[in-house]
């Protein structure tokens, strides 16, 4: 059932104080849907990052608030999860796969042992890496890495996983297949994905709506349901007229938020 999971209320954020003063965010309102994948894009400098932040209880806003489900979110909720730009970096050297993956479950004293090793097993599995389930991290190639932290993450049992440009440093192949698992994850784990993303073409091959912010005014410049049929296809969904209308229009929206965003450093 569609219904407003998170809802983001007028939420403001500036960094800085006096003459160094600066509004990153300005009155930012939108609703979640549960269950959607919502990717955020925008020029870069307008507050992708921070907004996702401010969503996870990572950051506090200046002004306004996030609600999950009926609650404030005013510290990291346990139902969220928060993946790092550079997650591969946030799995230990010093831990196997398994362990690696199990950690996440460990740290939240949640769970017997049995459940934890059961667990783990089956998202191990469901990223493709039972295999290598007793690998360290330098025995994997940095797409595998990701399945790990990605899989660590899942473990949890969160509800809603945030994104920040995860696929940002992997080759065209890997991000693929990752775009895919995290496609098919989403849709057999009932997961809210909310991902940021510098990528148009990965915004809309993985969305149901694209959320575009602005550099000047920070506010939302568009707000765009994405009508393509799940499951995506790697080579036919790119290649339908509405993928390609979407492009095309979130493209326009990009440049025109550039645009507006240069034109008010050179006024500034
Ligand atoms: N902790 C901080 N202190 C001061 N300024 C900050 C801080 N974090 C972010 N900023 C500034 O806020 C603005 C927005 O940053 P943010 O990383 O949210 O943007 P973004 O849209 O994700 O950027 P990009 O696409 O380049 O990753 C930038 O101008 C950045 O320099």
């Amino acid at each position: 059932m569609a219904d407003n999971y998170i809802q983001v209320n007028s939420v403001s954020k500036h960094f800085g104080v006096g003459e160094a003063r600066k509004m990153i965010l300005n009155k930012i309102s939108f609703p979640i849907e549960k269950g959607s994948f919502v990717s955020i894009i925008g020029p870069s400098g307008c507050g992708k990052s921070t907004m996702l932040q401010i969503i996870a209880g990572l950051q506090e806003a200046a002004e306004g608030e996030v609600i999950l489900g009926n609650k404030k979110v005013d510290a990291p909720p346990f139902d969220m999860v928060y993946l790092f730009q550079q997650y591969n970096k946030s799995i230990f050297p010093w831990k196997t796969v398994k362990e690696n993956v199990k950690f996440g479950m460990e740290s939240r004293k949640k769970w017997s042992k049995s459940e934890i090793e059961q667990r783990s097993n089956e998202m191990i599995e469901l990223v493709g890496l039972y295999d290598c389930r007793d690998y360290y991290t330098h025995q994997l190639s940095g797409g595998m890495q990701q399945r790990v932290a990605i899989a660590r993450a899942l473990a949890c049992e969160p509800d809603v996983l945030l994104m920040d440009e995860p696929f940002s440093a992997v080759d065209a192949m890997t991000r693929g297949s990752l775009q895919d698992l995290v496609l098919d994850l989403w849709t057999k784990l009932g997961l809210t994905i909310l991902f940021v993303t510098h990528d148009i073409d990965e915004a809309v091959y993985l969305s149901s709506r694209v959320i575009v912010l602005n550099r000047a005014p920070r506010n939302l410049a568009a707000d765009v349901s994405i009508d393509l049929p799940y499951p995506r296809e790697r080579l036919t969904t790119p290649e339908m007229p509405n993928f390609l209308k979407y492009r095309h229009q979130l493209y326009e929206e990009i440049f025109d938020a550039e645009k507006r965003g240069n034109s008010e450093e050179i006024m500034a």
